[in-house]
């Protein structure tokens, strides 16, 4: 962990290094991800199952046995408990509901020419959902990709999820149920992100792929953009909380340690105007560390990009989040509503000491999917508007061809395109079309 001052001298230095760590990456992930993806585009279904092998240390004889038939699915939703169950459709409700909020619809207007324009509204056809599962499990992430893209109404949904030495979790496959996913595979990492890039002999190539990963999922996706669709950068997690000191610490600790026990690459950072929180926090941080299952992973993260802000006040500590754009934002202040016109850069922001991160994981409505890397600068979180594509539509009635042709045939002419010009006229009264 690292505490800094905006007092001192190098602090601007200090921060960059804190949370530029994409310019510092190794070299040596961006390589094997690139080795990774073409050997998949050249060699298929033969190429995803060796990374299988090696990286989630499952062996198959044919990518066809990673496929999970959607009676399986429903055999693990029947199966869990009913606690278990009861928690899953109801969070599933509430994404749903939230979700159905976002739907954009088709629109057009009429001009007084006869003229007509407007934007259809469709869905993507097929889509592949990225659900992580090297080091947990995360049947939340399975209902967050799903059902936004459901409630847009993509004619297909492939989930790709890895089950490293061939576990998987009950409740992922029964979230899989719940959210109607179409198809399964259990493979992870780059090369599942290759394989819905580019497609397989037994993968079908998708149009969009979206969802949460780490460092390697992250970079592949980044780099199939373009051959498909994708989301946005969701890589490692991010929490930064803004503390007035007056939250208990052993609240602010675990709201930090929450996101750092995802992966050693997470980051948690805290920032308050109150020195005294800064130290209470960091102590509680030590004090829980040793309480939770996911210790190493958690330490590691705090010790390496961890850190403990000091401020001037609300208005700095603004400043400073909306310059990192966190992909989680917690305001645990006594208001607020008065911290959020100043905050402009944040993935999800979570207003007032009784709003932990962790509900907005799980339950609360929002998507879990949410830029990181400083990518909420210009990204939002997955939406139903991820699924959903624009068409402009243009009719035009002949007094509109009359009226905008002549336009058209001018401005064409002012570049020099005849065609274009010559097109435009045809449709024009009186013109000659020259
Ligand atoms: N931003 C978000 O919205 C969001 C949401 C949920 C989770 N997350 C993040 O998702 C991530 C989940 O990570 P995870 O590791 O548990 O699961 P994961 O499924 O993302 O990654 C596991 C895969 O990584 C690949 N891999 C591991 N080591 C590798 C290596 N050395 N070389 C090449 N490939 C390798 C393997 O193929 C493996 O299948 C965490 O970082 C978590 O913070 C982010
Ligand atoms: N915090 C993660 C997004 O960064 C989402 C998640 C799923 N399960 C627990 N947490
Ligand atoms: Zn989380």
């Amino acid at each position: 962990m690292i505490r800094l001052d905006t007092l001192q001298d190098d602090f601007d230095k200090a921060l960059n290094r804190l949370t530029g760590w994409e310019e510092s990456m190794d070299v040596t992930v961006e390589q094997r991800v690139r080795a990774i993806l073409e050997a998949v585009r050249l060699r298929g279904d033969a190429a995803v199952l060796e990374y299988t092998r090696q990286f989630d240390h499952l062996d198959a004889g044919a990518l066809a046995e990673l496929s999970l038939p959607a009676g399986k699915l429903q055999e693990a939703l029947e199966g869990l408990p009913a606690a278990d169950r009861d928690a899953l459709e109801q969070a599933a409700r509430r994404i749903r509901v939230y979700h159905e909020k976002q739907v954009a619809q088709s629109w057009e207007y009429t001009e007084a020419n006869g003229t007509r324009l407007g934007q259809r509204v469709t869905p993507l056809n097929r889509v592949g959902i990225y659900v992580p599962g090297g080091k947990a499990a995360y049947p939340s992430s399975v209902l967050m990709n799903a059902i936004p893209a459901r409630v847009a109404g993509v004619n297909e949904i492939i989930m790709v999820v890895p089950a490293p030495g061939g576990q998987l979790n009950p409740l992922v496959l029964a979230a899989a149920a719940l959210a109607g996913v179409d198809r399964v595979f259990t493979i992870g990492g780059a090369q599942a992100v290759a394989a819905l890039a580019y497609g397989t002999e037994s993968i079908p190539a998708v149009d969009k792929i979206v969802g949460p990963g780490n460092i390697y999922v992250a970079t592949a996706k980044r780099m199939v953009f373009g051959r498909v669709g994708i989301d946005m950068i969701a890589g490692p997690s991010e929490i930064l909380v803004i503390s007035d000191g007056q939250t208990d610490p052993d609240w602010l600790a675990m709201d930090l340690l929450s996101q750092a026990e995802h992966d050693e690459d997470a980051q948690s950072i805290l920032i308050s105007w109150d020195a005294s929180c800064l130290d209470r926090v960091a102590a509680a941080v030590e004090k829980l560390l040793p309480t939770l299952e996911r210790e190493s992973i958690a330490r590691k993260a705090w010790e390496q990009r961890g850190a403990l802000v000091r401020v001037r006040d609300a208005q700095e500590a603004c400043a400073i989040a909306d310059r990192i754009a966190p992909e989680h934002l917690e305001l645990s202040v006594e208001d607020p509503d008065a911290l959020l016109p100043k905050l402009h850069n944040a993935g999800a922001i979570f207003m007032g000491r009784y709003t932990a991160e962790a509900i907005g994981d799980y339950v609360a409505g929002p998507n879990h999917v949410l830029p990181t890397a400083g990518s909420a600068r210009f990204s939002s979180p997955l939406g139903v508007y991820d699924f959903q594509k624009r068409s402009s539509i243009i009719f035009a009635s002949p007094q509109g061809a009359d009226e905008l042709g002549r336009l058209a045939r001018r401005l064409a002419e002012g570049e020099g395109l005849t065609a274009h010009a010559r097109s435009a006229a045809y449709r024009v009264r009186d013109a000659d079309g020259r």
